[in-house]
């Protein structure tokens, strides 16, 4: 489902606003790339950089955002609009990836605008769009480019060659990638006391209630979890941890309501089977019950994206390691 400019709901940093690029950006946008000491960094630059391709360039990302392609955005001062460089990313057309890309204004070096927006728009991608991994490169010797990514979270994976618009040849480049448990999430909330380390050193177990709400077409309920979250991006179950005494049913309960506005008594939680997972900072067991009776109509009250999907459709739809064996077994069980 692709997303329209109209609709594209600005990304928010802290001190920026990563919004579709407009007509009226142009002339700042020339400005500040037609500045050798940025388009040499620049791959897909060439310099000079002529006026009118700017507004071409404009009007380009602004078709590609509404296709889904591509989101090349600007970076604009969330006090007054100004205009301070670009980042981007672009999709592969087959795969599961995408490309990331950015550039400041001169004018605008030395602020941390670079990780701060691009760190922003790869998670972003992460949690809404359907990728696995991100891409990016930079130049041998911009050693800045690359500790910027590495800040985010991306790890090196080897070097290559490219070709540059700007250069007229190919150069060296370092390559770098991220996947969603690379990512560095911003204000991490403190982890919760069940996610620390015990005494004697194993692994908690954290207790997560969760369920297949089935509509009566026999599809099964899938929600997505939200930017900020671990494995942001995955499709689970509909569920959450359940805090310190209370029941599993009580827990899921107290999240339907939460998540999905519906009411539903414990006598329609069928328990049918549970996921016992090592992830690295604790050991998930998480019940499944399944459910087909509630009271009100499911909404995502929290904004997450909601997909009903068919037994048989599962399996497209990339969820947490934990969760495999159990959509295998109701795929089996539907
Ligand atoms: N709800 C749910 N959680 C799952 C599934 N598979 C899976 O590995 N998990 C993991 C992800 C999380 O580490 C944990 C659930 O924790 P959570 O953070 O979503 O719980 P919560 O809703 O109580 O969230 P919060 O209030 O702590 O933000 O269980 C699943 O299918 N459904």
């Amino acid at each position: 489902m692709p997303d329209s400019t109209l609709t594209f709901a600005p990304l928010e940093t802290e001190r920026f606003l990563l919004r579709p690029l407009r007509t009226t950006d142009a002339a700042e946008l020339h400005r500040l790339v037609n500045d050798w000491e940025v388009a040499k960094t620049l791959a897909r630059v060439p310099f000079p950089y002529p006026r009118d391709l700017a507004d071409d360039w404009i009007a380009s990302t602004v078709e590609r955002i509404d296709e889904g392609e591509a989101y090349h955005l600007a970076i604009a001062r969330r006090e007054d609009d100004v205009l301070v460089g670009c980042v981007g990313l672009t999709r592969d057309r087959e795969g599961r990836s995408a490309e990331l890309g950015y550039w400041v204004g001169r004018r605008h070096w030395g602020q941390g605008i670079a990780p701060e927006v691009a760190g922003r728009l790869a998670r972003w991608a992460l949690a809404n769009l359907d990728l696995d991994r991100i891409v990016a490169s930079a130049l041998l010797d911009n050693a800045r480019s690359a500790a910027v990514l590495k800040r985010i979270g991306f790890r090196e994976t080897g070097t290559g060659a490219q070709d540059f618009l700007s250069r007229g040849k190919a150069m060296p480049v370092r390559r770098f990638e991220a996947g969603r448990a690379d990512m560095v999430i911003d204000a991490a909330p403190a982890a919760p006391a069940a996610l620390a380390l015990p005494e004697g050193g194993g692994k908690r177990i954290l207790l997560v209630a969760a369920v297949g709400l089935i509509d009566p077409d026999g599809r099964v309920l899938l929600a997505r979890r939200p930017e900020g979250k671990p494995l942001a991006g995955l499709w689970e179950f509909p569920g959450g941890k359940v805090h310190a005494g209370e029941t599993p049913e009580a827990a899921l309960i107290r999240e339907l309501k939460e998540e999905l506005g519906i009411d539903v008594t414990e006598a329609c939680l069928a328990p049918f089977a549970f996921a016992s997972h090592g992830y690295e900072a604790f050991h998930l067991l998480m019940p499944l019950f399944l459910c087909r009776r509630w009271e009100g109509v499911v909404t995502a009250m929290e904004g997450q994206a909601l997909a009903w999907v068919r037994p048989q459709k599962l399996a497209d739809y990339a969820m947490p390691p934990a969760d495999r064996p159990l959509v295998a077994l109701l795929r089996d069980f539907l």
